[in-house]
């Protein structure tokens, strides 16, 4: 598919850090302004720090950036910036991650967090219509009881949430850790979506779905280890947020050619392709979507499937899903 036509096609995006859209430009330059010290002279050097072996590796990286953030402006600038970039993507709705505990384990309140992306996003749907949900997500390399604190903390902001997730260090921290605070989140009315099958095994990905009852599973690339978990994730069309960029940048797979997105797909799945941390991975959306259809030999009919599925298996109300499928398939290349 060409770049203007991917652009013009509406689109979600599911599987987005936040914190991981923070530019080399901005890093440093909210590192002058707040005056927190960086290991970076220049930009160059801080790109050139990005050659990750691990999602850990990227971790340590990722978590380094994010004390730059300081003040509620410095999350607005964050968050506009990103928004502008999916006005310029064609990206109509954007289901966007956030990590609490990364930022109130340096002292940073979750209303600091809150009230700059909130900002943004209202300013973003009331210029050009953008939608968004916000997913805070508990760092599953902490405690449980951690999580419990963070979830406490959370109760106030309750409204700006649509679901709850899990993410960071996968390996040695399974679904099961975090069974009680999710059973918390489910009884909110809340969704919830869960990092698995990243790094770590199929097992967790049966964690998430049975224990955490996950409504989405974020990467889930190992589910092919497990042909009886492929059937149960076909059958009821649990969504895949699957990130090319971010699986090659943190070695899941050796590149584009050797990911899975077309066999996940031509298994049945509800496979969505999103940028996960962008500024650390290489691309936005629209180039993880041509770069991966190029690599894999999807057909346009497969990238606007692809596409539809991003709709599909959004949060949005079923009216607003109607709204985005009609305008994707009515537009034609
Ligand atoms: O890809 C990821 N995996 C786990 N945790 C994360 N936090 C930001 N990005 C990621
Ligand atoms: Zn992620």
């Amino acid at each position: 598919m060409d770049p203007v036509t991917l652009k013009l096609l509406p689109k979600a995006e599911l599987h987005l850090h936040i914190e991981g859209t923070l530019e080399p430009e901005l890093m440093l330059q909210l590192a002058a302004k707040n005056q927190v010290a960086l290991p970076y002279a220049d930009i160059d050097e801080v790109k050139a720090a990005y050659q990750f072996g691990s999602l850990q590796d990227f971790l340590d990286l990722y978590y380094q950036g994010m004390s730059v953030l300081q003040t509620a402006g410095d999350f607005y600038d964050l968050t506009w910036a990103y928004l502008e970039r999916c006005r310029e993507e064609g990206v109509v709705h954007s289901e966007i991650f956030f990590d609490p505990q990364g930022h109130t384990s340096r002292g940073i309140g979750v209303d600091i967090a809150i009230d700059g992306i909130t900002r943004a996003l209202a300013q973003a749907h009331s210029e050009w219509g953008l939608t968004a949900c916000l997913i805070p997500c508990f760092l599953r390399h902490l405690s449980e009881e951690d999580a419990l604190e963070t979830w406490e903390e959370l109760q106030p902001h309750l409204s700006h949430f649509t679901a709850v997730g899990l993410d960071s260090s996968e390996l040695g921290h399974p679904p099961e850790k975090f069974e009680r605070v999710f059973a918390k989140v489910r009884e909110a009315g809340l969704k919830v979506v869960a990092h698995a099958g990243e790094e770590g095994p199929a097992s967790y990905i049966w964690g998430a779905l049975d224990l955490l009852k996950a409504d989405r599973i974020d990467h889930g690339v190992r589910c092919l280890e497990d042909a009886e978990l492929v059937e149960r994730l076909k059958a009821e069309q649990i969504p895949l947020t699957v990130c090319p960029f971010s699986n090659v940048k943190l070695c899941v797979f050796e590149n584009l050619q050797s990911s899975n997105v077309k066999s996940l797909m031509d298994a049945g799945l509800c496979v969505t392709l999103n940028s996960d941390d962008p500024a650390y991975f290489g691309g936005y959306l629209n180039q993880n979507v041509l770069e991966t259809a190029a690599a894999q030999g999807l057909s346009d009919s497969e990238v606007r499937l692809l596409l539809a599925n991003s709709i599909k298996a959004s949060f949005l109300p079923d009216s607003e899903k109607q709204r985005h499928l009609a305008a994707l398939s009515s537009s034609t290349d």
